[in-house]
């Protein structure tokens, strides 16, 4: 099997080297002929992943965080070729191995890589570029960019926690219009996230019922609130049954279009995206992935 392995070696603890080797080792007998690439800044995991679809290599792993995940799948989305995908969760959060049962643990999930077991996987295609996990818009998506390096290093996902609460207290609610397969929604909102998957920020109980491959966006729209009805949304949001709140907008789609009046960035898997308006839909099944088999 001819594949590309492709390594942010910033992501995660940054040991991200070591772990090369050992993919090297434990994985040289089965896939044969390997090839390593090292990310040396933005953009370069999505060309190393679309020159592998063109030179018709059969499998690309990505070890590296969600960005790295985002741009990996940017590169392999629109050919007409399209490698498998193996993923080494090395980020703070991995919302992307979360969802696909994938071992945070990265030998764990190097050795996942060995039985060779694929799922079809859906991807979200979002104006022109494409996404594995999430679309977010409010001042809470926003408040992820504030999230440094050192405070990921040193907080994990807890720095995203952080800047979301602070975001959410000076929260200003933004005005948006959606359409979506079952009608319109417009109004004043804190937030806006629609999921492929059922992790969002390294939570897995937003939207429990989300499946990789179910064909749909798992759209929740936060409506404008006190700050002391947002505290008693916490409750639905720990269970799992946010959808069920009246305070909550939620819809399945396969489609989607959001638009505002104002200016407002939309993140798209944790990074800063592109601005409203946006037009996203489902591309049911378009990645082979390798997971885990049942039984690991
Ligand atoms: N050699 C490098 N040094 C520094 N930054 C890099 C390098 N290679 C890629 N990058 C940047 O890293 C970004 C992706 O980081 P990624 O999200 O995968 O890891 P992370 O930030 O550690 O994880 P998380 O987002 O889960 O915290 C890319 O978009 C790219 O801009």
């Amino acid at each position: 099997m001819k594949t590309m392995i492709i390594l942010n070696p910033s992501s995660g603890k940054e040991k991200a080297e070591e772990y090369a080797e050992k993919i090297d080792v434990t994985l040289r007998n089965k896939y044969k002929d390997i090839q390593f690439r090292t990310t040396a800044k933005e953009g370069d995991a999505a060309a190393f992943a679309a020159e592998a679809s063109v030179s018709f290599f059969d499998a690309v792993i990505a070890m590296g965080g969600d960005g790295t995940i985002n741009e990996v799948i940017n590169g392999l989305a629109d050919q007409a070729h399209r490698p498998k995908l193996g993923i080494i969760p090395l980020g703070t959060v991995n919302d992307f191995a979360r969802a696909l049962h994938i071992p945070l643990e990265p030998y764990e999930a190097i050795s996942i890589l060995e039985h060779q077991n694929l799922r079809p996987v859906d991807i979200g295609k979002v104006n022109e570029s494409y996404f594995a996990n999430v679309l977010a818009v409010g001042a809470i998506a926003e408040a992820s960019y504030k999230v440094s390096t050192d405070q990921k290093t040193k907080l994990g996902p807890l720095a995203y926690f952080i800047e979301g609460a602070k975001s959410f207290l000076n929260g200003n609610a933004i005005t948006i219009s959606v359409e979506h397969e079952g009608g319109k929604w417009e109004g004043e909102t804190f937030l806006l996230l629609t999921a492929l998957t059922n992790s969002v920020g390294g939570f897995e109980a937003l939207a429990p019922e989300a499946d990789v491959n179910d064909g749909v966006f798992h759209t929740f729209i936060i409506k404008k609130l006190s700050i002391p009805k947002i505290a008693t949304l916490i409750p639905s949001l720990l269970k799992g049954e946010l959808a069920e709140s009246k305070d909550i907008e939620y819809f399945r789609s396969a489609y989607l279009t959001v638009a505002s009046d104002q200016e407002h960035v939309v993140n798209v898997d944790g990074e800063e995206g592109e601005s409203l308006p946006f037009c996203a839909k489902v591309l049911r099944g378009h990645l082979d992935v390798f997971v885990p088999t049942k039984k690991t």
